[in-house]
């Protein structure tokens, strides 16, 4: 494990180099990532950020679109200084990504990053491109002998979704295990950078009140909620090869569900929690079509009205076709098959353009085995809840019964809260910063390792293949600004359940 005093020091002298410079992902998060980790002294001085995209441009005019870009995304505390510090080493490659000459170019780059920046060798290669274009970067940086480490480490961070199902996922792993040692290879998955669920583990395992009733004799069931206000927001041409499923439940609702369900590890080093994600993934089943029929439920936005704004279809953005099949919502009933959660259901559900953002793990226990106080009139005791609200709001709350004051007995829910607001305002972040810093020391533990991501697809690939032989003749079948189509609804409400959160 990393040592804290480490974690409060710079990241290592490095080369940061963006493959798709120009995109959505460099501009909205890395860049101001990195200017926030600058702003807290957790950057190297010894950097050199270098953007490798398709447009003609040079270091100057690359230099001021990282400067707005980080200017935009980032909060800066008072006194830092300001974005064009930040921006002095910034350089720019231009060059397609299936093209050798722009590797010898990026090669010059690098050399070039040494002596002017005292990089030591050092490079990250963040790959901020469509997931079709990992494969032919490797290939690239290899061909080019830019992935030995003789002069310097070189680590490659690999955006999601890794793969398009199993079969590609593991193809994608063996050509990066072809070209890197596994070492040097970082999976990224955004939400295990954000606070909260970071606290999740520590929720769990240094709090020993809980420990005990974590499991099937007192836990009912388990729900998961990703919802967005947001669409696509012009990623049309993305999203119809990726869909809800690939796009937030393969990787970010499947992390959030291991670190609710995984069986506590033996150590905090990165191989033995890695070691348990990894088993209790393995626990959930690959369900049949006929389970994937009935427990799993996919819908896409129609027009409709979110947050107070007219807002177009799902077919109707750009680059979807009027036709499209693609899910922008789905639920799904997971069942883990071990001794902790066996009859355990654990619900997940997510959507783009649903009523509002709201992401949340709920966890249900048993009502009581004896209703005590029927006598008082009370027929029916609401379960306890303990809820651990990610985002917007951060904070983790119990629901449970009290008396309110009077005669009688009437009984009145009520909620114990701790909010990450008592911690005073959490420093601005993109939930990018961790990460980053951690690949410039070296520290996998918040990246996936290759089982990991083959088990996770394992999950979802029988549910896309059933869903991919399916007509999708009732889509679109939620107006945006609901909370999913009415089977999401009755996928619980056919347990005798409901969703506890929104909607
Ligand atoms: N955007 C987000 O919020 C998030 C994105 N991600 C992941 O990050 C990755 C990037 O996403 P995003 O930034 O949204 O994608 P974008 O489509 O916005 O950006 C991709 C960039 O790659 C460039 N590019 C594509 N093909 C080539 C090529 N052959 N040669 C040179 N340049 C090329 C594009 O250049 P050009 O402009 O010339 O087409 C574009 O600048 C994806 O894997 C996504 O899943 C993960 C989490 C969040
Ligand atoms: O990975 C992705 O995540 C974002 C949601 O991230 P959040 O941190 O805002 O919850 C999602 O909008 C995007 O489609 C997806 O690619």
């Amino acid at each position: 494990m990393t040592s804290p005093a480490r974690r409060l020091r710079p990241g290592e002298p490095c080369a940061f180099v963006a493959f798709g410079a120009m995109g959505d992902l460099t501009r909205r998060k890395l860049l101001p990532a990195l200017y926030n980790l600058q702003a807290n002294q957790l950057l190297p001085r010894e950097l050199a950020f270098i953007g490798v995209a398709r447009r003609a441009l040079d270091d100057a005019g690359f230099r001021a679109y990282a400067e707005a870009a980080a200017r935009a995304g980032a909060a800066r505390p008072a006194g830092a200084p300001p974005a064009a510090d930040f921006t002095t080493c910034v350089h720019y490659v231009q060059g397609d990504f299936e093209d050798p000459a722009t590797y010898a170019r990026l090669s010059d780059a690098l050399a070039h990053a040494a002596k002017e920046h005292g990089t030591s060798g050092n490079a990250l290669f963040y790959l901020a491109t469509p997931p079709g274009e990992f494969s032919a970067i490797v290939r690239g940086l290899a061909g080019a002998g830019l992935t030995r480490q003789d002069a310097g480490w070189r680590r490659v961070v690999v955006e999601k979704p890794f793969g398009r199902d199993l079969d590609s996922a593991r193809a994608l792993n063996r050509e990066l295990t072809q070209a890197l040692d596994e070492g040097q290879v970082f999976r990224i998955d955004h939400y295990l950078g954000k606070e909260t669920v970071q606290n999740l583990m520590v929720f769990r395992f240094a709090n020993g009140m809980f420990e005990p009733i974590w499991n099937r004799r007192y836990v009912d069931h388990v729900q998961i909620t990703v919802a967005e206000e947001l669409g696509v927001e012009g990623r049309g041409g993305y999203y119809e090869q990726a869909g809800l499923v690939r796009d937030i439940v393969q990787n970010h609702m499947l992390q959030l569900l291991a670190l609710v369900a995984m069986e506590p590890p033996s150590t905090l080093a990165p191989e033995a929690v890695r070691n348990e994600k990894v088993k209790v993934l393995e626990a959930i089943r690959p369900m049949e079509p006929e389970q994937v029929l009935r427990d799993c439920v996919r819908g896409q936005y129609g027009a409709g009205i979110v947050g107070g704004a007219r807002v177009p279809g799902y077919r109707e953005e750009p680059g979807v076709s009027p036709e499209s099949r693609t899910e922008t919502f789905a639920a799904l009933r997971l069942q883990v098959e071990n001794w902790r959660w066996a009859g355990v259901p654990f619900y997940l559900r997510s959507g783009k353009r649903l009523a509002r953002r709201d992401t949340q793990i709920s966890i249900q226990f048993r009502r009581p085995p004896l209703l005590l106080f029927e006598e008082a009139g009370v027929e029916q005791i609401d379960p306890n809840r303990l809820d651990i609200l990610i985002q917007p709001e951060e904070a983790i709350c119990i629901s449970m019964k009290a008396k309110r004051p009077g005669p009688g007995i009437v009984l009145e829910q009520v909620k114990l809260d701790f909010s990450y607001a008592q911690f005073g305002p959490l420093p601005p972040a993109t939930g990018y910063e961790r990460l980053l810093h951690d690949v410039m020391i070296g520290d996998a533990e918040l990246f996936h390792r290759a089982d990991l991501v083959e088990a996770s697809w394992r999950i979802v690939t029988p549910v896309l293949d059933v869903w991919a032989s399916l007509p999708a003749r009732d889509f679109p079948n939620y107006e945006a600004g609901a909370w999913g189509p009415a089977a999401s609804a009755e996928l619980l409400a056919r347990d005798g359940r409901r969703w506890a959160g929104p909607g």
